[in-house]
Parts: C-alpha cells; structure tokens; sequence
C-alpha cells in the first residue's frame, strides 16, 4: 500500500493502515452529524470527501449519513468496499486537491456516539478477572462456576444509557449493604468502578432462528471499539443474586468515539489460550486456522497515572464464540448491537481491568502521585482507557481512548452528547 500524501510519521497511531469511524460536529454547525475518519491528526469528512471524488453511490450513500448505522447495516462487501475508498482517497495524489479541503483538524471537533446502540450485551471472558472475582464476590466457593468453560458467560445491559467518551458519570444512588448490616441503606454508592473492556460492534442484521455460526463473525461484526462499563461494587454486590448485574452498571457505559474496522486488525490476531476443556462444536475454535484472539495492549489511567495494562490477547473466549453463543438459542442481530469482552485483566499484578481487583477490596490501595490513595473512585476522579494493536510492518495502530470524569451524585446533567 503506499503511503498517505499527508506524509504521517511511521508511529502515527492514526495511520492510513487504521482509519477508524466516528461522528463529529463542528462548532459553526453543532446539529449536523457527520461521518469522519481519523487520519494523522485530522478528521476526514468522509460525506465530503465521497461528493468531492464523485463516489459510487454505494459509497457515498453510507457516509453521507448522521450515524454510522446504514454502513453498519450495509454488511462486509460493501464495508470492503468503503475501506478501499478511502485508502484510495488519502494515498493517490490525483485524489489530493479534491480530499484535502475535507480534512478538519481533530481538536476542532466534537466527537459523538458514533452509532445508535441496539441492544448490549457484556461479556466476562477473562478467566483472570472472572477468579479474582469470584474471590472477592464469593469466598469460600470455587473463584469460577461450573459452566465458566463450557459457555461464554454475559448479561444483556441497557443500551440506552451507553455514551460516548468524555461524557461525565454521575455517581449512582442505589440500595447497599454491608455484609455486616442487618438491612440495606439507600445513598450514593461508596465502591465506584471502572471496568476496562473492548467492545464488538455488530453490523449485518441475522434472521430471527438463524444463529450465527463461528466463522460468519468477520461477516457480521463490523469493528472494535474501546469500552468502560462503570460498575457500582456495592449495589452489585447487594442486588445481583440471583439474576445478576442490574443497577450497579445500568447507569453509564462509556464508549470510545472512534470504531476501528475488524480489517485494520488482521496483524492483531492470533490465538487465544489453549482450552483445557473441551468446547461444545459451536463453540469448537480449536481446529480454527484463523481464530480470533486479538493482540490488543490496553492502558488505564487514573488522573493521568498509569494504573494498569491489561493485556486482550489472554481472553479465554474470543468475540467469535461470543458472537456464537449469542445467537445459538436463535436471537436475530440488528445493525448497532454491541457486546463488550467482559474486564480484561491479565494475570499479573497491574494488568487488572478493574479497581476491585488493582486495589483487592480496599485491602491494597493504590497510591497515586499527589500523595492520595484510591480504592475505589472519587469524585472529581478521571478515568481513561486506551489502547493499541500491532499493525503492518512492525507499525501499531491505535483505539483511541475512552475517558470520563466521576461527578457527585445528584449532579445536574449535562447536555447529552
Ligand atoms: O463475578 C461477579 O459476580 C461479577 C462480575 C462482574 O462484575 C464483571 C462483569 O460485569 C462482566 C465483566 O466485565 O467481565
Ligand atoms: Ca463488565
Ligand atoms: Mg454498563
């Protein structure tokens, strides 16, 4: 592929290799979403750019629209299709004097929820993050339960309250009790997290009774998103028995604005840890020649502390298979579903995805370098996941990143992004 005539330096995390999608405003014209792609330190104005090249209509139809959900819907040929546009846009000088006036710079615009949320689904594949939780949830019982590698594990979340990055997080009232409270009391949770997750992003819709097989996820997931899903520890830990997360992470999901397409991420994948039991055949990868664990490296920072890295590719149950399950009973997909890993969190000390684990139930807290300690989050406390996946020629591509700051409970909301 040759090289982008904007002649970006060999590190840029927003290389013509990445093109990720979003949804940006200007300040002159805040009510008019449009289509972007990030390139260097700019946003394509991709509508633009498809009217300035005189695209097919196939083309320009998708990128002419508010939200990414007709691409979304539009499915892999044309996907493929687009991708190739858009090489072809920021690589041929003949495309040069048409497309450069459609480059906006980055910090100029607003970024928004890049797609209308369908439903979502959170996952729990990380065996790292699932035993420690079950350490801490659970004492006494086995960290992992029986059916933990025998079936991805996941709960449907509400779609509605998904944001994009940068949006605030309003600290959650609810329903807590200690375990040594005789009843529960109602105020602001006490035990506010983070968790640390990368989200699928569902494309082509699927029939109602037709599940989807392992290897149709390259034709339905359309790319990967980063992902906080905030967690109130202490309403979790009070009201999920027995049907499981409820309020205690229904009140905000954090989504990153940029979606990176599945294609920019075949130098990420590789395979995901041995099973060590053996999977039912839907869910069989072992035999797979191209499964798909996914190399990301994510960070996590905390007022701008790096307190974590947690590492993608050891995720037990890959997004194909979770993609699989999610379907196996039936359930049809819709363009705009999106379902998230579940926490990533390696198996070292400072590759956890969450702060229960970094800061083990308050018995380890973290000491930042203002001289405070965290163990769960403040207010006033910023929280950023961003991460990175190898790219061609030794290069990395980036995610970009998912960040929000914690506000007191009861604060006046701010304007919806
Ligand atoms: O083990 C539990 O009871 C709870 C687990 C979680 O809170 C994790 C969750 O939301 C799924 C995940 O992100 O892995
Ligand atoms: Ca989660
Ligand atoms: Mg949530």
């Amino acid at each position: 592929m040759t090289a982008c005539w904007l002649e970006l330096p060999d590190d840029a995390l927003f290389g013509v290799h990445n093109l990720p999608y979003g949804v940006f405003t200007t300040p002159d014209e805040p009510s008019r979403r449009r289509i972007g792609v990030a390139i260097g330190d700019y946003v394509l104005d991709a509508g633009a750019a498809a009217h300035a090249t005189q695209a097919l209509r196939e083309v320009a139809a998708p990128l002419s629209a508010p939200a990414l959900n007709p691409l979304l819907a539009a499915g892999r040929p044309v996907w493929t299709q687009v991708r190739a546009a858009l090489i072809a846009w920021l690589t041929d000088a003949d495309h040069r004097p048409a497309v450069e006036p459609c480059l906006l710079p980055r910090q100029d615009v607003a970024l928004h929820l890049p797609f209308e949320v369908g439903d979502y689904v959170d996952f729990y594949s990380s065996e790292h993050h699932a035993t420690n939780l079950g350490r801490l949830f659970r004492p006494g019982s086995e960290p992992l339960t029986p059916n933990w590698k025998h079936l991805p594990i996941g709960y449907h979340g509400r779609s509605g309250t998904v944001v994009v990055s940068g949006t605030p997080v309003i600290r959650p009232r609810g329903q807590r009790k200690a375990p040594d409270q005789d009843a529960p009391g109602f105020g602001p949770s006490r035990r506010l997290d983070i968790e640390a997750e990368v989200g699928f992003v569902v494309g082509a819709a699927s029939p109602l009774g037709v599940p989807v097989p392992l290897d149709a996820f390259a034709d339905h997931v359309f790319g990967v998103c980063l992902v906080n899903d905030w967690s109130a520890r202490d309403l979790q830990a009070w009201e999920y028995v027995p049907l499981g997360p409820f309020l205690g992470k229904s009140f905000a999901t954090s989504l990153a604005p940029w979606v990176v397409p599945l294609d920019a991420l075949d130098h990420a994948r590789t395979a995901p840890p041995a099973r060590d039991v053996a999977p039912l055949p839907y869910l069989d990868d072992r035999e797979d020649a191209e499964p798909w664990g996914l190399d990301l490296d994510l960070e996590v920072r905390l007022n701008g502390t790096v307190v974590s890295r947690p590492p993608f590719a050891g995720m037990y149950w890959t997004p194909a298979q979770q993609l699989a399950h999610m379907t196996v009973n039936g359930a049809g997909l819709r363009p705009g579903d999106l379902y998230a890993s579940g926490t990533v969190s390696g198996p070292e000390h400072g590759t956890e995805g969450s702060l229960i684990e970094l800061a083990w139930n308050g018995e380890r807290p973290l000491n930042l370098p203002d001289g405070s300690t965290r163990t769960f989050l403040e207010d006033g406390d910023e929280v950023t996941v961003s991460a990175t996946a190898p790219g061609p020629h030794g290069t990395r591509i980036g995610l970009g990143e998912v960040t929000g700051r914690v506000r007191p409970a009861g604060s006046a909301p701010l304007a919806p992004h």
